[in-house]
């Protein structure tokens, strides 16, 4: 019989491999256990020489860590501090830095449009990194994690006549009516918890999570929240504290099995945010699939796709993404630049007198109109620089077969790239002083010269923000509506520093901002 080179190759290797454990076993069957520990640090040493000298990544400067193990990486996300640290890393080694051992993180304009483009004749789009966007905690795939993407195209397809501005614009009466509940109720609040003032961040929260709920579910979401054991709000607080969680499963997930353990234990806190977040977008999806109603909610369009119906796991966990990623972003750009007014009373002022000069009434206040508001808009723009709610991480995507060109920099295929957003709106060559809260950069007559196009909030390209449409009108609805009923007087303004207090995972955890509103404008 002949054998071939390969066989002969797979021969000679097993034979090693065959003498190699043979030696492993006699060397611990000797008690030679200092030979043992020998060849242990030598396969460590080698592969740390590996990884900091010869690993195709092995050029690219950064953290003197983030070459050895991906546990550096996750120790900077999980700390709460990424957005600083990655800004000064950029700020030291320059816009292109190693994070993680097959991890760059970019700072350029030019990168943003290369790594979350719709790609080019020759080089297809990235996709989606799978270990950063792992399934949710029932397995289940959605719009966000989805990492295939002829699967992913069809969800968005599925799912994009719900976010078209038609359909918004025909909803409108939901954002209206949630958003005056919210400026009645935050108008009757007087101190709580002993303490002056309440917390705007928490009501923020409750406003995005009841627009968000009825315009994906209809009716059937009050039914369903009066129906609840729990407190009204209990989701809300849910989706809050799942936040975090998402990024300790990353973190989970890049070791081989360890998901899989922890799911045998399903630790208490596990179950109450992951699990119990999954469970109320599977119980309010099948209590709307029982109960037909007239509104064009975002069940309706997913209903009436002519694209074959997902299985009912598929479109809950469709809801799952989108009460968190609708939920908690636009709460959180509120809440940022609700704290940058309240600390520059000019700019508030500037706002307050746009609004009440050109509405007498709350019910005059319709998008539409919102739309020409320029002062209103320009600090809408700010607020998402300042605090992008979407920034503080990394959005990794994966380069595809044959390497592509990024910065005049040739990156090989299968490498994790992103761009850190906050990195690029801190840059003072993209902004003048780029910490600062300046509203005016964004107008007509800006006396600035900042590169206004490196601003991305929603990103860019096939998986760019499907919600940015519904995030704009929201935004400016809400804001308008609050500043121009009341003037807020910051209690806590001794305690709190945005950026001190913040902490930045691929979602921020938001500092306590304590406000007492006083009323100035209409019968609210
Ligand atoms: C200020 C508010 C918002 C910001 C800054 C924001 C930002 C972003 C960003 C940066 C992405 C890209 C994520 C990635 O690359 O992994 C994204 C995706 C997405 N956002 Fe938003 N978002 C906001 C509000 C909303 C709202 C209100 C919705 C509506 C439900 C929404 C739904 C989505 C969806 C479904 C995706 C996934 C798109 C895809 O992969 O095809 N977002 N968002």
């Amino acid at each position: 019989m002949e054998i071939s080179l390969s066989q002969e190759a797979a021969i000679s290797v097993l034979g090693l491999l065959h003498i190699y454990s043979k030696s492993v076993f006699e060397t611990i069957k000797q008690n030679n256990l200092l030979a043992f520990c020998a060849i242990i640090i030598a396969v460590f040493l080698a592969t740390a020489l590996y990884l900091r000298f010869f690993h195709p990544l092995a050029k690219f400067p950064g953290p003197p860590l983030a070459p050895y193990s991906n546990g550096f990486w996750y120790y900077t996300l999980l700390a709460g501090r990424g957005p600083w640290k990655n800004h000064q890393w950029h700020q030291k080694w320059g816009p292109i830095i190693r994070i993680a051992p097959n991890h760059l993180s970019f700072s350029s304009h030019s990168a943003q449009k290369v790594i979350y483009g719709f790609g080019t004749r020759t080089v297809p789009s990235m996709v989606k990194d799978p270990i950063f966007f792992t399934p949710e905690v029932d397995h289940s795939m959605n719009i966000i994690n989805e990492t295939d993407r002829e699967e992913h195209s069809r969800m968005r397809r599925m799912l994009s006549f719900a976010f078209s501005t038609t359909n918004l614009l025909e909803n409108e009466d939901v954002l209206v009516r949630r958003t005056d509940e919210f400026v009645r109720a935050v108008g009757g609040i007087r101190g709580t918890g002993g303490k002056r003032g309440f917390s705007i961040v928490r009501q923020f929260n409750y406003v995005t999570f009841n627009i968000m709920g009825e315009m994906s579910f209809g009716d059937s979401f009050e039914a369903r929240l009066e129906e609840q054991k729990e407190h009204r709000y209990h989701w809300a607080a849910v989706i809050v504290n799942t936040t975090y969680m998402n990024d300790v499963m990353r973190a989970v997930c890049v070791i081989p099995g360890l998901f899989t353990f922890l799911e045998y234990f399903n630790t208490p806190h596990m179950k109450a945010t992951l699990y119990r977040h999954a469970e109320y977008a599977t119980e309010h999806t099948e209590a709307r699939l029982r109960h037909p109603t007239q509104r064009k909610d975002f069940v309706h369009h997913i209903l009436t796709t002519k694209l074959p119906l997902p299985p009912t796991l598929e479109i809950a966990s469709h809801f799952n993404v989108i009460m968190m990623a609708g939920a908690v972003t636009t709460a959180t750009f509120l809440a940022g630049v609700t704290y940058y007014l309240a600390h520059l009373p000019s700019c508030t002022s500037l706002l307050q007198s746009e609004l009440r000069s050109r509405f007498s009434s709350l019910e005059e206040i319709t998008s539409k109109a919102l739309m020409n508001c320029e002062y209103l808009n320009a600090v809408v723009e700010e607020g998402l620089r300042i605090y992008p709610p979407a920034g503080a991480g990394h959005l990794s995507r994966i380069v595809p077969r044959g390497g592509v060109e990024i910065d005049g920099v040739w990156i090989p295929e299968g490498t994790r790239v992103s761009v850190h957003q906050w990195s690029v709106l801190r840059d003072p060559d993209n902004f003048h002083d780029p910490s600062s809260f300046i509203p005016e950069r964004w107008l007509k007559d800006s006396p600035y010269s900042d590169r206004l196009e490196t601003s991305l909030p929603f990103s860019y390209g096939p998986r760019g923000c499907l919600g940015r449409n519904l995030a704009y009108l929201e935004m400016r609805m809400v804001l308008a509506k609050m500043f121009w009923a009341y003037d807020v007087v910051w209690c806590n303004g001794e305690e709190v520093d945005w950026e001190r207090d913040s902490k930045g995972y691929t979602l921020w955890e938001k500092p306590d901002l304590r406000v007492e509103l006083r009323r100035v404008m209409g019968d609210v």
